[in-house]
């Protein structure tokens, strides 16, 4: 459903993805990892034609997205940080991008409802906590029923109430078949909510496979174990495991 082919992306001399390639396929749920600054937010960006790679080629339902921005309307994006006007109201936001969306007739509110951004409508952007400003980002990548749900660390800055409500709705999305790709440091979170494992690392993919063949391989039954055994491996750089793990 998203193929990565080949991209390369530099930050001035900082080489961010040296040759990424990545497939991603409907009904699963990856978790993408990686250390600060690893190039997890990069990629994203990429795959949502925010960023342009230096080469490479991103496919999404076997088209290029080179020069199209329609791909966008199948993708629900949650940022890492939400950047909104200052001065409009969650009501107007939520009107503005309906307006931009016309073919969809009906959205999907759980969200709204569940946070209780309806009986916030009128309060200005600006005025809002992070938490509160991450669950309008929540609801916005939720509302039009998109087929692929990118997360950039879906949870960070939300109460623990607000945390088990958007788990719980990422998890009726994965089980109704939708693709859905996350990026978070909280291990407990993506072992609950993925199915696929992606641990980037110096610009290179370093493994890319099922949570049980990461938990085969590395010999921990615990995914944050296995995820450990892996940054492990990835800092120890002649470590014969790391040959291994991209020959798997
Ligand atoms: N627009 C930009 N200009 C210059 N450097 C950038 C730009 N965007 C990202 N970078 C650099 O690229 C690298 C990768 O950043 P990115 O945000 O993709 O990392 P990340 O894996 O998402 O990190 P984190 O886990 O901290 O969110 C970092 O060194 C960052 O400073």
């Amino acid at each position: 459903m998203i193929s990565v082919q080949h991209i390369h992306k530099k930050f001035g001399k900082l080489e961010v993805l040296k040759d990424f390639n990545l497939e991603f396929e409907s009904g699963n749920s990856y978790a993408l990892m990686g250390p600060n600054g690893s190039g997890k937010t990069t990629l994203i960006k990429i795959i949502l034609g925010m960023v342009i790679p230096n080469s490479g080629e991103i496919m999404v339902q076997g088209k290029s997205i080179k020069g199209s921005y329609a791909y966008r309307s199948n993708i629900g994006y949650m940022p890492q940080i939400g950047r909104y006007p200052d001065n409009i109201k969650i009501g107007q936001l939520f009107a503005m991008m309906q307006d931009m969306r016309p073919e969809i007739k009906e959205y999907d509110m759980e969200l709204v409802e569940a946070f209780g951004l309806n009986e916030m409508m009128d309060k200005p952007m600006h005025t809002l906590s992070g938490g509160t400003r991450q669950k309008v980002s929540a609801a916005l990548a939720f509302m039009f029923r998109a087929d692929i749900l990118i997360l950039d660390e879906p949870t960070a800055g939300l109460d623990p109430i607000a945390v088990e409500v958007l788990k719980n709705k990422i998890k009726k999305e994965r089980d109704s078949g939708k693709l859905i790709l996350i990026t978070s440091h909280i291990l407990s979170e993506l072992e609950e909510l993925t199915n696929h494992a992606i641990y980037i690392f110096e610009g290179d993919v370093f493994f890319n496979d099922s949570v049980n063949s990461l938990k085969e391989i590395t010999g921990e039954d615990r995914f944050s174990t296995a995820i450990a055994r892996l940054m492990e491996w990835s800092l120890k750089k002649n470590s014969p495991k790391k040959t291994e793990l991209k020959n798997a």
